[in-house]
């Protein structure tokens, strides 16, 4: 039986932020434990205390015996009694120190019964004010170090005699004392003034009623008094009564309720406190007690559980795991000698002297002129005088270059948006844009961009950032030797200074083995591969091919992923998570970005053909809404190469100097390229404007020291893992079922007979595959009996003389 490939590709087992934040707060158990140990303690530290009172004296030498089990000693907690009261009383407050027992006790006691935190650390914090304050207090009377103030006593109140004296520290400690009441029980001047009023009010009442005693008794007032009790009487049964009423409405209400809600009547029966005793006669008095439960406001589910999650344990944080990653410094780049941009006024006088003159042979009039020195080129502007046809300008570009005898001149004719043409002109000594110098700039270091790239400095000095999440995909060419590699280098060191190991992980494919071959030590931070896979960057050709359709697979995964949690984009699904509202256990995880770079698409084409086209076009196409972005450089920017679909789906591009003006139209839709100068000379461009830019410069070594100081440090256990994905010629077999058949076998089948020759390599030309898919092919077709069998370096016999006995024989299958 033929084996089907109908195996699903199985979604990958990402690695999972884990994530556990410690909780302060106590369940029941913990809490009665913790309280009980503290009220222990409290009461342990005051019998250690009291006893130190008494046996202290005798058990100084035991003190420094702590160790020596030979020594006994007095204290009623035996040696640890006697050192501890030895440190608190005599070494540290003296008698104040038993502040400490009640402020343990009272701690066990606020565990036991849940108070709030803050009481327990208010507690401390007033209960150490007083410690100190007594301490101090006492240190005052005595004039030695003794257990009544202890030495921190002694010591401070020795301390402030000599800078504020006896009467200084008196007033000091009113001074504390005042604030005390003043902070803690809110006195106040007027509270002070009710304090004294009603003293003197009592004690005159109490004046008054001994004048009474001595004044004969009233008849009269006796019976006042009668007349007074019964009113109260009075007044004490019309207040039975109305209780009485009251009670009755509330049967009433009560028995409505239940009627009315069977839930609220379960609750008010299972609630022991809400037994009211009715009483059967209405002469009979009852007392009515009544507590009515609160209700609770319900909240909706998935919001509550959110909020509640988000309170206890903070929103969540991809970034947990590897919470103490450190970002490389900026020391670990290299400065330059030749670093800034210098004047050299005399080459800027003769420059602009030779154009003035080249134009002015040309009858083309200046009406001014203005230079703006770059790091490689300076730009001169120019206002050429009314009446003059910029096409004429632009046509004088070999002239001036000639004039000028410099390459790489480049003429902007008018400058978007300025009314001006510019004359981009190389200067003699080209200055070096370090990497440190874009990194340290502020707009890098302070942009808040998704995937923030420093890739070198404009025209006019300033750096550029870019963020490849708008981009959202970057074509980069070049031909050999201008500055490719240096430029992906700098894209991929710009992301390592800014993103931490949770946020990207990288797709690296190296086809030339050897450019990217450093970033290997880093891939249990920053690295995404297959599983099974030993490395994770990618050199052999095959593998691209799984990789990419694996991050399809991965692309349609997040997508699936994005729609279950009803968001548009990677940014909202992420801050979703964060918040908690997505639930782990439903596959839900916090998505980092993905960067694919491809070092040598073109050499991907010439071997895989559509076989990587296509993948590669389907994640451009797609994939910018769910974080996964490509890189693609290229040496070769043909056509074939860089095809309409291609180029289509990459709108930012940059383009380092090419051999022709035919390649930098098919890099940048327009001439340019060809122009510059090379050693990271670029022109960048996002769709509309074009900039020339000079790349940032960052040498092997210093991407080795990064890397290093990245690879150093704690990792994940693995690279990020990308879903599995079976390729096609896993189901190899002879015996291939027709329904399984590739979708280009007949034209194959056309190809192999027409030319004679059963070669899978003229599969792969004649129908651009890549060399498993052809070998697959040409297996099904010794399947059919069109080829033979396998013959070494020699090509397969074909076994179907033309293409009408082809007809017939699947038109026999089919039967
Ligand atoms: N931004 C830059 N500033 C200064 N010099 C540079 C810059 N970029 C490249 N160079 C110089 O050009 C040389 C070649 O650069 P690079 O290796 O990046 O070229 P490439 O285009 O990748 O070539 P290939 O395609 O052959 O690998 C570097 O060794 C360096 O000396």
């Amino acid at each position: 039986m033929p084996k089907k490939s109908t195996k699903k590709p199985k979604v990958a087992k990402t690695p999972k932020f884990k994530f556990k934040r410690p909780s302060l707060k106590l369940n029941n158990q913990q809490r009665l434990i913790l309280g009980s140990l503290f009220v222990i303690l409290g009461l342990l530290f005051f019998i250690a205390f009291v006893s130190f009172l008494f046996t202290g004296q005798a058990d100084q030498s035991t003190i420094n015996e702590f160790g020596n089990k030979t020594i006994e000693s007095q204290n009623w907690l035996s040696k640890s009694g006697a050192w501890l009261s030895d440190l608190f009383i005599a070494k540290g407050f003296g008698i104040a120190s038993f502040m400490f027992c009640w402020l343990m006790f009272l701690t066990g006691v606020f565990v036991l019964t849940n108070a709030p935190k803050q009481r327990i650390v208010n507690q401390w914090f007033w209960g150490t004010i007083i410690v100190f304050w007594f301490s101090i207090l006492f240190g005052f009377f005595t004039s030695k170090k003794d257990i009544l103030s202890g030495i921190v006593g002694y010591e401070i109140n020795d301390y402030l005699q000599i800078y504020i004296g006896k009467v200084g520290i008196i007033l000091l400690l009113v001074f504390a004392l005042i604030t005390y009441l003043a902070i803690r029980f809110k006195v106040t001047p007027q509270s002070i003034a009710a304090l004294f009023k009603r003293a003197k009010s009592n004690i005159s009442s109490e004046f008054d009623a001994a004048k009474d005693d001595i004044i004969p008794v009233d008849n009269t007032l006796t019976d006042e008094a009668d007349a007074i009790k019964e009113a109260f009487n009075i007044k004490e049964n019309e207040i039975l009564e109305s209780k009485l009423e009251d009670a009755e409405k509330l049967q009433i209400e009560e028995e409505q309720i239940s009627e009315e809600s069977p839930k609220v009547e379960q609750v008010i029966t299972s609630t022991d406190e809400f037994e009211i005793e009715i009483p059967k006669n209405e002469d009979e008095e009852a007392l009515l007690d009544i507590e009515v439960e609160k209700i609770q406001e319900e909240k909706s589910e998935t919001n509550n559980l959110a909020d509640k999650l988000v309170a206890d344990f903070g929103e969540f944080d991809p970034k947990l795991e590897l919470s103490n990653f450190k970002f490389p410094p900026l020391d670990l780049l290299k400065k330059y000698d030749n670093e800034g941009v210098t004047i050299n006024q005399e080459e800027l006088e003769d420059n602009k002297n030779r154009i003035v003159e080249t134009l002015n042979n040309y009858k083309i009039g200046i009406s001014s002129i203005k230079a703006t020195i770059g790091p490689t080129v300076t730009l001169y502007e120019i206002v050429p005088e009314a009446g003059i046809r910029i096409s004429k300008i632009k046509n004088l570009e070999d002239d001036i270059a000639l004039s000028l005898s410099a390459l790489g001149i480049r003429i902007i004719a008018p400058i978007p948006g300025k009314g001006t043409i510019g004359i981009e002109v190389p200067n003699k000594n080209a200055t070096i844009v370090s990497m440190r110098s874009v990194i340290a700039s502020q707009k890098f270091q302070k942009s808040d961009m998704q995937l923030p790239i420093a890739i070198g400095k404009t025209i006019s000095n300033e750096t550029l950032v870019i963020d490849l999440a708008k981009m959202p995909h970057l074509l980069m060419a070049g031909a050999t030797g201008q500055g490719k590699s240096v430029g992906l280098n700098a894209v991929l060191t710009s992301l390592l200074y800014k993103k931490h190991p949770a946020e990207v992980k990288f797709v690296l494919v190296d086809p030339k083995k050897v450019e990217l071959t450093l970033f290997n030590k880093i891939e249990r931070h920053y690295l995404a591969k297959l599983p099974d896979e030993a490395e994770a960057i990618i050199t052999d050709n095959t593998k691209v091919i799984h990789t990419l359709n694996s991050l399809c697979i991965e692309m349609d995964n997040r997508y699936e992923m994005l729609k279950n949690a009803l968001c548009r984009n990677i940014t909202e699904y992420n801050k979703k998570f964060k918040d908690r509202k997505l639930n782990p256990n439903e596959g839900h995880q916090y998505l980092p970005y993905i960067v694919l770079v491809v070092d040598e698409f073109a050499d991907l084409i010439m071997t895989a053909g559509k076989e990587v086209e296509t993948p590669v076009a389907r994640l451009a196409q797609l994939a910018r809404a769910i974080g996964i972005h490509l890189i693609i450089a290229t040496q070769r920017p043909s056509v074939n190469v860089i095809t309409g679909i291609i180029k289509a789906n990459f709108p930012a591009r940059i383009a380092f100097r090419v051999s022709s003006k035919i390649d930098s139209r098919t890099i940048l839709d327009a001439g340019g390229a060809d122009q510059l100068i090379g050693r990271g000379d670029m022109l960048y461009t996002q769709g509309n404007d074009m900039i020339r830019i000079q790349c940032a410069f960052v040498d092997t070594p210093e991407v080795e020291s990064i890397v290093d100081y990245i690879g150093n440090q704690k990792a994940y256990p693995d690279a990020y893992l990308l879903p599995e994905y079976v390729g096609e010629e896993s189901g190899t077999g002879i015996d291939i079922d027709i329904e399984d058949r590739d979708k280009l076998f007949r034209e194959a089948c056309e190809i192999i007979v027409t030319a004679q020759q059963g070669s899978a390599s003229l599969l792969q030309r004649k129908l651009k595959l890549g060399y498993n898919r052809a070998g697959r092919i040409i297996d099904q077709l010794e399947a059919a009996g069109i080829v033979g069998g396998f013959e070494g370096s020699k090509a397969r016999q074909v076994l179907v003389p033309d293409l009408v006995a082809l007809d017939q024989l699947l038109e026999n299958e089919k039967n």
